[in-house]
């Protein structure tokens, strides 16, 4: 990626005249505030900002590039900052600590000349700070671009006492805060420890799905999509997908492959007639989904969603299918239901989670959450579990789903909640999906960046037996 900025006098950064920033860069830097500042949702803020400023395409891909990896890596290029700067990050202004975060960017995850990177950050420190920081930025800027990302790692590694051991340098080096790294390697064979965060790195394809009677995936790949890999409702697309008909139109929209495996899960296990509810809709994803697949077995769908905006967005995503009844989707809180117990045949709790799973989607995530949220979300995710269940009839079944595989959120929740009764069965969702390899923990499914090309998705599916 040619990137835009300062020609070679930039090298001088520190003493010569700023320039005006460069478009890519001040969007980058304003970005990073709201998210920072504002609290923002890096994936909201980006595409807010590029409608508004209607780049170039090639000033977008750059600004998109050095916004997202900046969010993404932020941790350790902190460390990295704190090396070079010999002050804790803490000390710095917000704005300057920004600043630095996008420069190390540039000099050690994007090919952008050490004198580029250097010099337009210096013109972005005295266009939005003053320049009164500029001497800073250089400097410390200076400092970093003197080494690599592998030999900033190694070169912390061997030196801080921080660095206990070497998960501590995997969190360094694939940037990952360290609770995170030990919840992985809770989960996953040692060896693949390492892929799976590297692949929270990567750039996610842009996944598509068909709704059942509204598309077909033919038509998406008639216009320029490729098949998936897993699910039969599944196109992947490079560009923007609004531009295909079906997608514009309601048919079809953008949905990870994972999302949909754990729907048709739901849609294939055996149970009697009766209505579906999504008892945790919002914005709609596998609502629009499972609605189309309980329309083919001629069964009644509910979306139910405690936020309003929520469920408007599950409304839109809803909207390809002809005469939607207004009463399909509500807004109610699952845990104090509006609904009789057992009038459900099928029911998903796709669980309010940590989002570990999808890291690679939301850059900003792993930097926000910690520890604590696992515990914090905890309670209700079990409280979600038991409505869902009271929900269901006999014979039906609960799918209890999350994007996160944490083991407090998935198989303590189960463990928690189904634990003995005698009235609940597992059933063994990998069996559902005999086209997916390598995905069962146990009865459950677990789903992998680094294995499937999808999001971390969990399932458990749980009949409620006629009697207990
Ligand atoms: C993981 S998201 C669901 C994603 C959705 N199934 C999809 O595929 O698009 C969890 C949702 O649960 C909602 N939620 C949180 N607490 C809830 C509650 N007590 N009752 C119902 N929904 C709740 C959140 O607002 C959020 O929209």
């Amino acid at each position: 990626m040619t990137p835009p900025g300062p020609g070679p006098a930039a090298g001088r950064a520190g003493r010569r005249r700023p320039r005006h920033p460069d478009a890519a860069r001040l969007l980058a830097f304003e970005a990073l505030r709201q998210v920072h500042a504002d609290d923002g949702y890096a994936n909201l803020v980006l595409g807010s900002l590029l409608r508004e400023r209607e780049l170039s395409t090639r000033d977008a891909a750059f600004a998109t590039e050095l916004f997202s990896g900046t969010c993404r890596m932020q941790g350790s290029y902190d460390v990295i900052i704190e090396h070079a700067s010999g002050r804790s990050t803490k000390t710095l202004q917000p704005a300057v600590l920004d600043l630095l975060r996008l420069g190390s960017h540039q000099l050690l995850s994007m090919r952008v000349a050490d004198h580029a990177a250097v010099g337009a950050t210096v013109d972005l420190a005295a266009a939005t700070v003053g320049r009164r920081v500029t001497g800073l930025v250089n400097a410390v800027l200076r400092k970093i671009g003197a080494r690599d990302y592998a030999a900033w790692v190694s070169k912390i590694s061997s030196d801080s006492p921080d660095i206990a051991d070497s998960w501590d340098e995997l969190a360094l080096r694939t940037a990952h805060p360290r609770w995170i790294v030990d919840a992985y390697a809770e989960l996953l064979p040692v060896d693949q420890v390492e892929p799976a965060l590297v692949a929270n790195n990567l750039q996610a394809g842009t996944s598509l799905v068909v709704r059942p009677g509204l598309a077909e995936v033919a038509e998406l790949i008639s216009a320029g999509a490729e098949p998936g890999r897993f699910s039969p409702y599944a196109a992947t697309i490079s560009g923007d997908p609004a531009r295909l008909a079906a997608v514009a139109e309601g048919r079809a929209g953008v949905q990870d492959e994972g999302s949909q495996l754990v729907a048709l899960a739901l849609a294939r296990a055996e149970a009697p007639d009766g209505p579906w509810l999504d008892l945790c809709a919002g914005p709609g994803g596998k609502s629009a989904l499972l609605a189309g697949l309980a329309r083919q077995q001629d069964a009644p769908f509910v979306a139910s969603e405690v936020a309003p905006h929520r469920a408007r967005l599950v409304r839109t995503a809803l909207r390809g299918y002809p005469a939607t009844d207004p009463r399909e989707v509500i807004v109610a809180d699952g845990t104090r239901p509006s609904w009789h117990a057992g009038r459900f045949a099928r029911v998903i709790a796709d669980v309010p989670c940590t989002g570990l799973g999808a890291l690679r989607r939301r850059p900003e995530s792993r930097w926000r959450r910690t520890a604590d949220s696992v515990e914090q979300l905890h309670p209700l995710q079990t409280a979600l579990l038991g409505s869902a269940l009271r929900a269901t009839r006999p014979g039906g079944v609960v799918a209890y789903v999350t994007c996160s595989p944490h083991r407090r959120e998935t198989v303590d929740v189960i463990d928690e909640v189904v634990g003995d009764r005698p009235d609940l069965e597992l059933l063994d969702v990998p069996a559902l999906l005999p086209e997916v390899d390598d995905a069962a923990l146990g009865s459950f499914l677990q789903l992998w960046p680094h294995r499937h090309g999808t999001d971390a998705m969990f399932a458990c599916l749980i009949r409620v037996r006629t009697t207990s």
